[in-house]
């Protein structure tokens, strides 16, 4: 029986109950009692609903409801969504209650409805009825409501967006960030030998969170703020401090009590975002007196000089009808940083996992590199489109294990909408289950195998439009960063693989913990053996 129907059942016997004691106890009883029961009554009306307690005034008479778990009483799903497997447990429930396609739910008082499907999906992400985020406290008090990812879909996101496509994510900037993309990856290669010289194992994950940040501050910032400077340190600091409370599964996010501060979330946020504002608006500052010069700006638009071929110097070169204020221009450097740095990180420890675990796929991957790339030199850039093993390889994990099995932020509805002949209205949480998607045997052939070659005998494209693998989102809102994650993740494979042969240093294991994006519950271990020496770049 579906639990909201017993649920019903339950409701009624309270009723009847009800009927009962009135007759047997005096007025003043039968008062109290008719009192208790009717506020039970309505509590279970309200609760016992498809969706859930948030779905209670909105399940339109006139039209066909939604279908999903109604929860625990006035929590919902909430405790479902706070573990650690949440995309699991929400394809287990979407199955379970043939609501793939869209499934209600309640998170305390916030209304949700849940794709698992693909053309759901695309209806979502791709419309134009869902193009706001849900913002929750932390991420609005660590001022991400100023930056791209949940700035409210106006005019102001829309010319932050232009701005990073046009300045930031162009495939001009793109190749100009090489030579730092190159440098980082000598650096973590280098480490990787004296890890294992020191211990006898390599802790890819240390690593690679290094390497990932260093490359992101001096995308940002220039090479004149690495991790090795003092400013670079603090920075990579409050990067963690912001992960940990952004990460947080807070109660009050889901109930009107944004008054109240539980955990002392809210506290560290307006703490660290004290200290964010003034550590970048510090750099901020000083590049401004430090770029009076019309020839910085002259260079940089140029794309001559490399020092100065940065993001902050991408913002201070815009147009005069462009510009930002100082404080937008922190929030916006801030959110790169943060959006930039764990993703490639992430992903990579689990692609490495996957090369450790799977042997034979290794050598097929270190085979057409060392075809593709000949002599002894190192892979660039312009190697990676030789390299569709690779690639496939890159896109079967992002398959298995998506960083945002639930695209990590959600979408909001700004207007009401019918979707699947079913009336959602304004202001409900939209999610996309992309795990349950790509873990789907009706769209995936043996969906559960580490499989590549699926994906050199069929061209299936990541960028958003084929919504069987969209780990970057789609639509809108899709992912600016992406091109600039592929060719991160892509060169640094290549020459991690190029340069060592990677071999299990204890069992892998492939356990997921998902906080704000998912991970590798149990740091990858490995053993790394050299392949290549004294490689010429
Ligand atoms: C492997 C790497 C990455 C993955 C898997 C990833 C994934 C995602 C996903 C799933 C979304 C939500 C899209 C949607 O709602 O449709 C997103 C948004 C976003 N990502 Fe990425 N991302 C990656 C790398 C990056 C990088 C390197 C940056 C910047 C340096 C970045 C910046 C952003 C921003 C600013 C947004 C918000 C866009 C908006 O709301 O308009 N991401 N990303």
């Amino acid at each position: 029986m579906k639990p909201f129907l017993l649920a019903k059942l339950i409701s009624l016997l309270t009723l009847l109950c009800f009927g009962f004691v009135l007759f047997q106890t005096p007025w003043p009883f039968t008062l109290i009692l008719s009192i208790f029961f009717s506020l039970l009554f309505s509590f279970l009306n309200c609760w016992l609903v498809p969706g859930g307690f948030a779905w209670s005034k909105s399940n339109h008479h006139r039209f066909p409801k939604l279908r999903g778990p109604m929860g625990w009483p006035v929590l919902g799903a909430i405790p479902e969504m706070a573990g650690p497997l949440a995309h699991r447990k929400l394809a287990d429930l979407a199955a379970s209650f043939g609501s793939k396609r869209l499934m209600a739910l309640s998170l305390g008082f916030t209304r949700v409805v849940i794709s698992s499907h693909p053309e759901t999906a695309k209806e979502i992400l791709g419309g134009s009825s869902f193009t706001d985020r849900p913002i929750k406290d932390s991420a609005r008090l660590l001022m991400f409501e100023r930056a791209i990812g949940f700035a409210p879909a106006g005019a102001y996101w829309r010319h932050l967006r232009r701005i990073a496509a046009v300045h930031m994510f162009s495939p001009r900037r793109i190749a100009s960030l090489e030579v730092l993309r190159q440098r980082v990856a000598y650096e973590m290669l280098a480490r990787v030998g004296v890890e294992m010289g020191e211990r006898g194992f390599v802790g890819l994950r240390g690593i690679l969170q290094k390497g990932s940040l260093t490359n992101v501050l001096e995308s940002v910032f220039g090479t004149r703020l690495g991790l090795e400077k003092e400013a670079g340190q603090r920075l990579g600091e409050m990067v963690n401090e912001g992960y940990e409370l952004i990460s947080k599964f807070n109660l009050e996010d889901y109930f009107p009590l944004r008054f109240l501060d539980f955990f002392g979330v809210k506290r560290k946020c307006h703490r660290l975002a004290a200290k964010v504002k003034s550590a970048v608006g510090q750099i901020v500052k000083e590049r401004k007196t430090s770029l009076v010069g019309g020839e910085c700006y002259n260079n940089f638009m140029s794309g001559d000089d490399h020092e100065i071929n940065d993001y902050l110097s991408a913002l201070l070169a815009l147009p005069k009808e462009d510009q930002l204020s100082d404080s937008d221009m922190v929030a916006i450097l801030w959110e790169l940083i943060f959006r930039g740095t764990d993703t490639v990180a992430i992903l990579l420890e689990w692609i490495m996992a996957r090369m450790v675990l799977h042997q034979d796929i290794q050598t097929k991957v270190q085979q057409e590199i060392d075809t593709c790339i000949g002599g002894n030199r190192h892979v660039r850039d312009s190697d990676i489109p030789n390299l569709p093993y690779l690639q496939a390889v890159v896109k079967e994990v992002l398959r298995l294990h998506p960083p945002g099995p639930l695209l990590s932020w959600a979408r909001l509805a700004v207007h009401d909408v019918h979707m699947e002949k079913v009336f959602i209205p304004a202001g409900t949480t939209a999610m996309v289950n992309m795990w349950a998607i790509t873990h789907d045997a009706s769209i995936w052939k043996d969906p559960w195998a580490f499989k590549p070659e699926r994906f050199i005998e069929e061209e299936v494209t990541i960028m958003g439009s084929d919504l069987r693998l969209a780990p970057f989102g789609s639509g809108r809102r899709v992912c600016p960063g992406k091109a600039l994650g592929l060719a991160t993740v892509h060169l640094w494979l290549a020459r991690l693989l190029r340069q060592y042969r990677w071999l299990p240093a204890q069992p892998v294991d492939l356990s997921e913990r998902l906080r704000l994006s998912m991970e590798m519950k149990k740091p990858l271990a490995c053993h790394a053996v050299c392949r290549l020496n004294n490689a010429t770049p």
